[in-house]
């Protein structure tokens, strides 16, 4: 039986524009269950990123609700918003935001020694992550000394560190070349089955959108379609 993870429910979201609101997002209306794959596709401008930022609590909806296992997380203090999002949540960018003057091994640990894991634990739990994304023998290297790829695996790596419920990816794969998004999407789909973690990923990319099996589209600020393959 599938359960309920996150709900948007009527999210709406605008900016002040001089003397006009923007209106970014319009009644979004969509639920994501638990270990669930859902890509959100639209063009430049729709609206993708900003509903990610609302999903994950780094933005709020000027109307409407996020339900997160049916809390609604604008009612949460902001320390619990954050604890909320370290425990529950991971996130991956189009550019790997990790630490430059930190090993690959030490980005991945940050989140568990911030959660108040020892050094000892939080490096073990960092050293099986490296293992499973496939790159076991560049813990000690900086992000500077890794390849694109091998910086979006670290960052999946990074994001899965707490074993967080949900992974929200914007544009993860957006700044390489194909044959490199291709793994690092397969290594994402992998993952998901693996872990039963729900991801959220952003793209504009059609193809690889396709290759997930739920799609969200948005189109200047609505949702227009919520694609599930195998169903009509
Ligand atoms: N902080 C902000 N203040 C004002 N307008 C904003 C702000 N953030 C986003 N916008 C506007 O909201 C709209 C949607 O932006 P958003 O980044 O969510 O779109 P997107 O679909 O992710 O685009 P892209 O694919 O180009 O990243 C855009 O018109 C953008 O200019």
């Amino acid at each position: 039986m599938t359960k309920e993870l996150l709900t948007c429910e009527n999210v709406s979201k605008s900016y002040r524009d001089g003397h006009h609101d923007l209106e970014v997002l319009q009644g979004i209306q969509f639920s994501l269950q638990e270990g669930e794959l859902v890509a959100i596709v639209g063009s430049s401008g729709s609206g993708k990123s900003t509903l990610l930022h609302c999903m994950g609590g780094l933005d709020k909806p000027t109307s409407g609700r996020i339900l997160f296992r049916g809390q609604a997380i604008d009612r949460l203090s902001s320390r619990a918003l954050a604890d909320w999002r370290n425990q529950e949540l991971g996130f991956i960018y189009q550019f790997h935001h990790l630490l430059p003057e930190f090993t690959a091994l030490e980005n991945i640990a940050m989140p568990l020694l911030i959660q108040g894991q020892s050094a000892r634990q939080a490096q073990q739990r960092a050293q099986q992550l490296l293992e499973r994304v496939g790159l076991a023998q560049r813990g000690q290297h900086r992000p500077a000394e890794l390849s694109g790829g091998e910086r979006q695996r670290v960052a999946i790596a990074r994001a899965l560190a707490n074993a967080p419920a949900l992974v929200l990816a914007d544009e993860p794969t957006g700044n390489l070349d194909d044959e490199t998004a291709q793994q690092v999407l397969e290594l994402m789909l992998e993952l998901n089955r693996e872990l039963q973690t729900c991801f959220v990923i952003v793209t504009h990319d059609q193809q690889l959108a396709a290759r997930l099996p739920t799609q969200v589209q948005l189109h200047h600020g609505k949702l227009v379609s919520a694609k599930q393959a195998g169903r009509t």
